[in-house]
C-alpha cells in the first residue's frame, strides 16, 4: 500500500513537472505569436498603401456590423412651449449643485454660458421611492437628469455597474435626440431629481438661436456701413461672428490703433471717449444693438475713438479678414458655380425608369461559400436592405433598396423617404447614384438604383487601414463635385461618411443615401438634429441652427478619416463625441503632411461663417485648395480621369466587394396609413 502511494506521488510529481514544462512552452509560444504579430502589425502599416488582402467579402452578421449608424431628433419644434411640468424656483445652494454638475459632465460643460443658465431654470423637480426606476434598459429616452439628493444604482444586463449620488448627471444623451437607454438606473434610496425633457430643451434652445439670429439681422441692418448687403449676406457675417465678454472699464477699442474690428453689443453698455487737448472727453454712451469699429471694415484707418466698457459687456465681433473672406467688399455678389456645373451635368444620363418593371427584377444569387444559392444583400442599413436583382431579359444589375413602411411611420421617417426618392429622382449627376424606378407594395417600398459595384469606401478603408494621399485626394474630389451640384440646387446632403460613399466601376465615387438631405432657402436655417455623431457639425449639437456649411465640415472630418483610418472625434459613447467636437481641436498624426493639415482646419472651423467652402468664393475655395494639388477638375467630370481607387477593386463575382448578409427570414406588417401615395 506504501509502496503504491510512494509510486502514485512519483507519478504526481512527473506530471507536474510536465505541466510546468507545458506552460513554459506554452508561455513562450505565446510570446514568440505576440512578436509575430507586433511584426505583422508594423510591417503593415509600413505597407498598408501597396498589400492588399486577397479574401474575398466577409460573412456578416447585420447586428454585428460595426459602421455607423445616423441619428436624427425627429419631434417637430413648436414656436412656443407650453411647459407641463412643474417650473421649479430654485436657491442658490440648489443652482449651485446644479451648475457644477453641469460643469463636471464632459458634454453638458461645453454647452455655453446662456444654454447653462435656461437649463437651471427650467430643471423640473421630480421624487422616486426606494426600487423604483428612473431609466429602464432598452427604452428610449426622453429626458436627462441631475441627482439632487439621494442614491440611486446603474446595472446593465443586471450588471452591478455604479452607484449615483447628489450632484451626479445621468441620461443625458436624451436631451438631443431619442437615443436607446444603455442602463437601468434604479433608486436605491428615496431620491429628489432634477430633470429636462429633450423637447423642452429643445424647443427652448431652438426658439432662443432663431430669435438671436433675427435679432442680429436687424442689428446689422441699422449699420449705414452694411446697408447694401442682402438678407443671404447679413445672415453669412452673423455665421461668421464671435462673441467676446469684457469686464468694467476694459477697453475694447483705443483711438490711434489700428484698426481692423468691428463689433455689435449684445449686452451692456459702452462708452465713447476722444482725446482732447490731453483730456478724455466722452461723446457718446452706446448700448445693446449698437455698433462701432464699422470703419474698420471699409478702409484703412486708424481708431478715432475709444470704446470701453462700462459694466460687463458683450460685443458680437467680426475680424476685418473674416470680413472680407465671408463677403466681397468690391462687389458684393455670391459665388456663381453655373458655368462649371452646366461642365459637371454633361453628357446627360437617359432614364431607364419606364422601361423597368418590378416583376421582370430577379434577386442575384450567391455562387459559393456559406450562403450559396440566396439572395444577395449588399448592405444592411438603418433603415432598410439593399439587395442585388438583375432583369431578366437584358441581364444588368441593379442595387434594391427595400424599406418597410411600417418601421418609416414608426420612426416618422415619412418625409425623409419621399424627399430621398425626389432628390435622387431629380439628379443626373455623374458623382450621385442614380435612381432607375421605384415601386411599392403593401409592406415596403422599393428604389432600383444604379449597382456600384466597387462596394463601400468605408469597407475599402478597413481593410487598407488609411487611404494614401492620391486616394484620399480622388475620393474627396468626387464628393467635393457632388456637393458643388447639390449645393446649387440648395440641397445639404448631411450625412457624409465613408458608409455612404460607393465605388463604381472605375472606381468614381458616388453618395448613396439620401435619407437626410434637405433643401433650404439660402440664408435661413434649419434646425433639426440629424447626422451619424462623429460627423456632425458643432451647430448642430448645439441646436444652433444649421445650413449648407455643415456639409462642408463633415468634407474635413471625411479626409481626416480616410488618411488616418478613424475619424478626429472619436469615442465608444456619443456624447464624449460631441463633446470632442465642440473642443473642436483635432489631434493630427505626425504622419500626415501639412497640406491636409490645412484643409482640415480649414474645413472644421467652428464658425460655420469661417468655413472654407462656405465663405465668399463657396466651393471653388475648396477645388482651389493646395491639398488638391494639380487635380484636374475638368477631366474628373467628364470621368476621363484614371482613378487611383481601381486597385482597391478586387475581381470575381459580382459581389465580391461586398461584405455578405444572411437571408432576411422576416417580413414587415402592412401598412395602410397611405403616407407613401406620392411615392
Ligand atoms: N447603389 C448601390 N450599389 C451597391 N450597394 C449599395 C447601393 N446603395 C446602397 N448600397 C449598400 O447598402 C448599404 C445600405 O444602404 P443605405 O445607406 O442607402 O441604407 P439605409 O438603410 O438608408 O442606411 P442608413 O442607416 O445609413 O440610413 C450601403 O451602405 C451599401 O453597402
Ligand atoms: N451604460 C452606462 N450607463 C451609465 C454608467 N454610469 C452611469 N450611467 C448612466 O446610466 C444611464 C442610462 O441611460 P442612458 O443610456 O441614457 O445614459 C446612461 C448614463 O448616463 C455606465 O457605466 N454605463
Ligand atoms: N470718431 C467717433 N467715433 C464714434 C463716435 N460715436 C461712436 N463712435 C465709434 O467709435 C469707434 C472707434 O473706432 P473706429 O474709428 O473704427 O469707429 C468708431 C465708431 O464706430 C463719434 O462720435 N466719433
Amino acid at each position: 500500500m506504501e509502496k503504491q502511494l510512494e509510486e502514485l506521488k512519483q507519478q504526481l510529481e512527473k506530471q507536474c513537472m510536465i505541466n510546468q514544462e507545458l506552460q513554459r512552452q506554452n508561455k513562450d509560444l505565446e510570446q514568440r505569436l505576440q512578436e509575430k504579430e507586433k511584426l505583422l502589425q508594423e510591417l503593415d502599416s509600413q505597407y498598408h498603401d501597396l498589400d492588399f488582402p486577397s479574401q474575398s467579402g466577409h460573412d456578416i452578421d447585420p447586428e454585428v456590423r460595426k459602421s455607423r449608424a445616423a441619428v436624427i431628433a425627429s419631434e417637430p419644434i413648436p414656436e412656443t412651449l407650453e411647459i407641463k411640468c412643474m417650473r421649479v424656483k430654485k436657491n442658490a445652494s440648489e443652482t449651485n449643485l446644479i451648475v457644477k454638475a453641469i460643469q463636471k459632465n464632459d458634454f453638458l460643460s461645453r454647452l455655453d454660458d446662456e444654454q447653462t443658465a435656461m437649463m437651471v431654470d427650467l430643471l423640473a423637480v421630480s421624487s422616486f421611492k426606494p426600487g423604483e426606476d428612473v431609466i429602464k434598459e432598452g427604452t428610449e429616452g426622453d429626458r436627462m437628469y441631475i441627482v439632487a439628493a439621494g442614491e440611486l444604482v446603474v446595472t446593465q444586463a443586471g450588471r452591478n455597474l455604479r452607484s449615483l449620488a447628489t450632484g451626479d448627471v445621468f441620461g443625458e444623451l436624451a436631451i438631443l435626440y431619442n437615443c436607446k437607454r444603455t442602463a437601468t438606473v434604479k433608486a436605491k434610496t428615496a431620491v429628489r431629481l432634477w430633470s429636462m425633457e429633450r423637447q423642452t430643451y429643445r424647443t427652448i434652445i431652438t426658439n432662443k438661436s432663431k430669435k438671436k439670429r433675427e435679432q442680429l439681422m436687424g442689428f446689422l441692418k441699422t449699420s449705414r456701413t452694411l446697408k447694401d448687403l442682402n438678407d443671404v449676406q447679413l445672415s453669412k457675417i452673423i455665421d461668421s461672428m464671435e462673441e467676446v465678454k469684457y469686464q468694467d472699464k476694459d477697453v475694447i477699442v483705443r483711438e490711434g490703433a489700428e484698426a481692423n474690428t468691428f463689433y455689435i453689443i449684445l449686452k451692456g453698455e459702452v462708452l465713447v471717449t476722444k482725446n482732447v487737448n490731453g483730456h478724455q472727453k466722452q461723446i457718446r454712451r452706446m448700448g445693446k444693438g449698437e455698433h462701432f469699429g464699422e470703419q474698420a471694415l471699409i478702409r484703412e484707418v486708424l481708431r478715432t475713438a475709444t470704446c470701453s466698457a462700462d459694466g460687463p459687456v458683450t460685443c458680437f465681433s467680426i475680424d476685418k479678414e473674416v470680413f472680407e473672406e465671408t463677403i466681397p467688399i468690391e462687389h458684393l455678389e455670391l459665388f456663381d458655380d453655373s458655368k462649371v456645373l452646366q461642365e459637371a451635368q454633361a453628357p446627360e444620363k437617359t432614364n431607364p425608369s419606364s422601361t423597368l418593371r418590378f416583376k421582370d427584377l430577379v434577386p442575384v444569387q450567391y455562387q459559393e461559400g456559406r450562403y450559396q444559392g440566396d439572395p444577395v444583400t449588399l448592405g444592411v442599413g438603418g433603415f432598410g436592405r439593399v439587395d442585388l436583382v438583375t432583369t431578366l431579359n437584358h441581364g444588368k444589375y441593379y442595387a434594391m433598396k427595400r424599406v418597410s413602411k411600417k418601421h418609416i411611420v414608426a420612426k416618422r421617417q415619412e418625409e425623409h423617404m419621399l424627399f430621398e426618392k425626389k432628390i435622387l429622382k431629380a439628379t443626373q449627376c455623374d458623382f450621385i447614384v442614380g435612381l432607375h424606378a421605384s415601386f411599392k407594395d403593401l409592406r415596403y417600398i422599393y428604389m432600383v438604383m444604379e449597382f456600384c459595384v466597387g462596394g463601400e469606401i468605408w469597407t475599402k478603408l478597413k481593410e487598407v487601414g488609411r487611404f494614401d494621399e492620391p486616394i484620399a485626394v480622388f475620393c474627396t474630389s468626387c464628393v467635393v463635385e457632388a456637393y458643388a451640384y447639390l449645393h446649387k440646387k440648395n440641397i445639404m446632403y448631411r450625412d457624409l461618411k465613408p458608409e455612404n460613399l460607393m465605388l463604381d466601376v472605375k472606381g468614381y465615387v458616388k453618395l448613396v443615401d439620401f435619407g437626410f438631405a434637405k433643401e433650404l432657402v439660402r440664408g435661413e436655417k434649419t434646425y433639426s438634429f440629424v447626422g451619424t455623431p462623429e460627423y456632425m457639425a458643432p451647430e448642430i449639437i448645439k441646436n444652433q441652427g444649421h445650413d449648407f456649411a455643415v456639409d462642408f465640415w463633415s468634407l474635413g472630418v471625411l479626409i481626416y478619416e480616410l488618411l488616418v483610418g478613424s475619424p478626429p472625434f472619436s469615442s465608444s459613447e456619443p456624447q464624449k463625441i460631441y463633446a470632442k467636437i465642440l473642443d473642436g481641436v483635432p489631434k493630427y498624426p505626425p504622419y500626415m503632411s501639412e497640406a491636409a493639415k490645412s484643409i482640415i482646419s480649414k474645413l472644421c472651423r467652428p464658425r460655420p461663417g469661417q468655413r472654407l467652402g462656405n465663405t465668399k468664393n463657396g466651393i471653388k475655395d475648396v477645388r482651389n485648395h493646395r491639398w488638391f494639388g494639380s487635380m484636374n477638375w475638368h477631366k474628373l467630370r467628364v470621368g476621363q480621369l484614371d482613378a487611383p481607387t481601381v486597385r482597391l477593386i478586387r475581381k470575381g463575382p459580382c459581389y465580391i466587394n461586398f461584405d455578405r448578409f444572411p437571408v432576411d427570414q422576416t417580413k414587415a406588417e402592412e401598412e395602410f396609413s397611405g403616407w407613401d401615395r406620392e411615392f
